[in-house]
């Protein structure tokens, strides 16, 4: 049978060490597969820490002065309080909206830990976005936050325009409304505007008219030009853009096919996003591949480094899953309007299934609305969401999303706090009380195109889990390597050192990673030396603790690679 053997070189000056690496990667892995790691281990070899500290503690005398440590203020905050282990994996996205879009209200969000602000281009001018994406940049700049920010696309969407009422209007059972396309100024009683021209085409009598999800539902008894008479047949409620699907005998009538994933009107918004420099464009009711392809390779040739999240909240993205995942840099699982398009009692295990899958193809993921719905209104969350928030998090999705919680709610720094609680004992208990195993490898089936880079990083998380080391360190240009760390979902953070800001922004979506903006140069050791050195000598990093080293950044370092198929 052929096995596989990795020979890799080690960075490191220790030949004593090395050979005990060596032999410890063998009794660990049960195969000659070592990564190119520098580590000290407090219990297993305790001499070698000792003098790799000593070597370590001498070089940093030399570059004081010139360096410090870019570590976020929440992280640096966080660490000082519960050490390495107790650093929140889980990462945070919350929706700005009016209740957060002053400096002060963005800067309780960031404190709380507030990871990516989200800018949903359904609602508000530009100049709105505008001046919230230079609030979020001047808090990274002057106050020491990193938080990247994200576009949610418009995209083309049916619902309702107008419902003839301020805000919401209560349709009774029985009573009979006209949908109509025509535009007009005001009020009509009984009369809701659509969004989309092509509304009725194709609806038949007898067809079901679903308001949100279930929110309300009509029967179609005529259809009169554009306009369909229905009449209510479960009462509820009509709130402002109240999404409207169509189902006939049980089955959603699809018709997003009959519009364009990405509107006029959202490509000027994407070049608004490249133009203000924005990290993440999220691309709502995505179809295809072929829809993110194209938005990718537009960027690609603008030589934007923006990455492209596609949101999975339509029935089609579902048959599709598989390529879109394949061609996104990571996936939204956009629940809200899911819910539209799937009976809820399938959210669950759709949820399960594209978070399994993202983590397979290595695509960060985020767990998306009502959430903490209740908390919009009410201080405190109801136990179910407090569940559901819990289960994203045993279900190891890279991030959860606030959306009317902290755009509009009373209560967005709190439910912020509620998520970074509610994560931060989940991972706790998947962890210490070893009620999961913290490396499902089995779910890590598929090989990914960079075998070596993916083998490094999966046996380097197993050292640093069996050997339990305090942190990660990689060095990497475009944060695979950190990427490929953080799929292991290992119990140590990751500390991942770029000189890429975008890379650095990109990463922090990303499960564990904690990326870091440090100037690497082309001497592995001396990268080392100096990041291990800011840390240690801001007191994080104690003589014994155990660090783990793994680096993509330079090609010279990774070319003594050699892999042997024997
Ligand atoms: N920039 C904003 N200005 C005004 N209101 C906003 C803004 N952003 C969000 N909101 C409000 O917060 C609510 C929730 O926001 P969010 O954008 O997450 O809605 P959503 O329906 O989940 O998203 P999507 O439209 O992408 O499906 C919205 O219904 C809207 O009322
Ligand atoms: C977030 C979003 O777009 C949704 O849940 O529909
Ligand atoms: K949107
Ligand atoms: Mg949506």
């Amino acid at each position: 049978m052929a096995s596989m053997t990795a020979d890799l070189a080690f960075v490191s000056n220790y030949p004593m060490a090395k050979a005990s690496c060596m032999d410890l990667g063998k009794r660990v892995f049960g195969v000659p597969v070592s990564p190119r790691i520098i580590w000290s281990n407090r219990r297993k070899l305790k001499s070698f820490a000792t003098r790799a500290v000593m070597q370590v503690g001498s070089i940093v005398e030399e570059s004081k002065k010139e360096e410090c440590l870019g570590l976020d203020v929440v992280t640096e905050a966080e660490l000082r309080e519960k050490g390495f282990l107790g650093l929140r994996k889980t990462k945070l996205v919350c929706t700005v909206g009016p209740a957060c879009c002053s400096y002060e209200e963005l800067e309780k969000l960031a404190s709380a830990g507030m990871n990516v602000a989200r800018l949903n281009m359904c609602h508000n001018t530009r100049i709105w976005h505008q001046d919230v994406i230079k609030k979020i940049k001047k808090l990274n700049h002057e106050k020491g936050f990193c938080v990247s920010v994200m576009i949610d696309t418009e995209g083309s969407q049916i619902h309702v325009a107008d419902h003839g009422g301020p805000s919401s209007v209560k349709a009774e059972d029985g009573s009979i409304w006209f949908f109509t396309t025509e535009k007009f100024e005001g009020c009509r009683s009984f009369t809701v505007q659509a969004s989309y021209e092509g509304f009725a085409e194709g609806i038949k009598e007898g067809d079901e008219l679903v308001v949100d999800g279930g929110m309300a539902t009509f029967e179609v008894i005529e259809r009169i030009g554009n306009d369909l008479r229905c009449k209510c047949i479960d009462p509820g409620l009509l709130l402002p853009r109240a999404k409207l699907s169509f189902w006939r005998n049980g089955k959603l009538v699809e018709k997003h096919h009959e519009l364009p994933t990405l509107s006029t009107k959202d490509w000027s918004d994407i070049e608004f996003g490249i133009s203000e420099g924005v990290d993440f464009i999220a691309m709502s009711f995505v179809r295809d591949a072929d829809a993110v392809k194209h938005l990718k390779n537009y960027l690609l040739n603008k030589n934007k480094s923006i990455k492209v999240l596609a949101k999975i909240e339509s029935l089609e993205s579902l048959h599709n899953l598989e390529e879109i995942v394949e061609a996104s840099d990571g996936i939204m699982v956009a629940r809200g309007d899911l819910g539209v398009e799937i009976p809820l009692e399938q959210i669950p295990t759709v949820q399960e299934k594209i978070i399994i899958l993202c983590r397979q193809l290595n695509k960060p993921v985020i767990v998306a609305s009502q959430l903490l719905e209740s908390m919009i209104e009410y201080p405190t969350p109801t136990r179910a969401e407090v569940a559901d928030v819990s289960e994203a998090v045993r279900q190891y999705a890279d991030a959860l999303m606030l959306s009317g919680e902290s755009a509009i709610g009373c209560f967005g720094e709190k439910a912020v706090c509620v998520l970074r609680m509610a994560s931060t004992r989940m991972e706790l208990w998947s962890r210490e009380e070893n009620q999961q195993p913290s490396f499902p490898q089995r779910e890590l089936g598929v090989s990914l195109s960079d075998q070596i880079a993916e083998q490094i990083c999966n046996s380097a998380s197993r050292m640093a889990n069996n050997l339990g080391v305090d942190a990660v360190f990689v060095y990497t240009k475009h944060g695979q390597m950190a990427s490929l760390l953080s799929r292991n979902r290992p119990i140590p953070p990751i500390f991942a050192f770029t000189n890429e800001e975008s890379t650095q922004m990109a990463l922090n979506l990303q499960w564990g990673v904690i990326p870091i903006l440090f100037d690497l140069s082309d001497d592995m050791d001396a990268n080392m030396a100096k990041t291990i050195d800011l840390i240690k000598a801001k007191g994080m990093l104690k003589e014994g603790d155990a660090v783990l080293i793994v680096s993509d950044a330079i090609p010279t370092v990774y070319q003594t690679l050699q892999v042997k198929v024997i």
